[in-house]
C-alpha cells in the first residue's frame, strides 16, 4: 500500500518521493499499528539523494548532525557526509562506552531509553537533529533534550515523515520541526 500524500513542508515534489518510497505494514510492530517502513526510500538512490538534499536544503546553517539510532543514523550519516559536519549518534540505553546522559519516554508502541555522550558537542555548536519518523514526538522530545543536556543548541529537527495525526510537533512545543512528508 502507498502512504497517502498530504502535504510537506518542503513541497509536494519532495512529499511525493519520501510517499513513493515507503510502504504500510499493518499490525506491526504490534497489532493497530500500521508501520511505515521507510526502507524502500533509503534503497533507492536518486529518492535517498533527493530526500536528504531537501533536508540540507531547509535546515542550514549547523555544525553538526545528531542522529537517533537506528534509523536516524542512515540519514545523519548521509548529511554529515555531504556537508562535512560531524555526525554524533543518539543511542538506545546501554550502547555507548563512556559517560552518558540518558532519557525515557514512550513511543507509538512501546518505551524506551536514549543516551548521548556528555561530550559529544562543544558548548554552543548548533547541532541538526533527524530521525526518520516523527511519530508521537516521544523519541524527538527526548533526543532534543539529551543534545540540550550535553551542550548543544539545537537549530532543527528534521524527519522525511510525520505522523500528523499523532500530534508529534505540538508535543515538542517551539522547537523547529521540518517533516518532507506529512500524513
Ligand atoms: O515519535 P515516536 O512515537 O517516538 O516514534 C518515532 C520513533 O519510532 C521509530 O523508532 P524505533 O523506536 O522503532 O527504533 P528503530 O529506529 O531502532 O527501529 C522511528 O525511527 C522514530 O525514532
Ligand atoms: N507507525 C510508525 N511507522 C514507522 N515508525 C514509527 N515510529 C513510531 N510509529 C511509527
Amino acid at each position: 500500500m502507498t502512504t497517502e500524500i498530504v502535504t510537506g513542508d518542503s513541497g509536494p515534489e519532495l512529499a511525493a518521493v519520501v510517499a513513493g518510497g515507503t510502504v504500510d505494514v499493518l499490525d506491526f510492530p504490534k497489532p493497530g499499528i500500521v508501520f511505515k517502513d521507510l526502507m524502500p526510500l533509503f534503497g533507492d538512490g536518486p529518492a535517498f539523494k533527493r530526500a536528504v538534499d531537501g533536508i540540507i536544503a531547509h535546515q542550514s546553517p549547523f555544525d553538526v548532525v545528531a542522529g537517533v539510532e537506528a534509523r536516524g543514523f542512515l540519514i545523519a550519516a548521509a548529511i554529515g557526509y555531504a556537508t562535512g559536519a560531524g555526525v554524533v549518534p543518539v543511542r538506545k540505553a546501554g550502547k555507548l562506552p563512556r559517560p552518558a546522559f540518558s532519557a525515557s519516554y514512550a513511543l507509538e508502541y512501546g518505551e524506551a531509553t536514549l543516551e548521548v555522550h556528555k561530550d559529544a558537542f562543544v558548548a554552543g555548536q548548533r547541532v541538526l537533529v533527524v530521525d526518520d519518523v516523527l511519530a508521537t514526538g516521544g523519541t524527538a522530545g527526548a533526543a532534543i533534550d539529551l543534545v540540550e543536556q550535553a551542550g548543544g543548541i539545537v537549530s532543527g529537527f528534521s524527519v522525511l515523515m510525520e505522523l500528523g495525526f499523532l500530534d508529534g510537533r505540538e508535543r515538542l512545543g517551539k522547537r523547529p520541526v521540518h517533516a518532507l512528508l506529512t500524513v
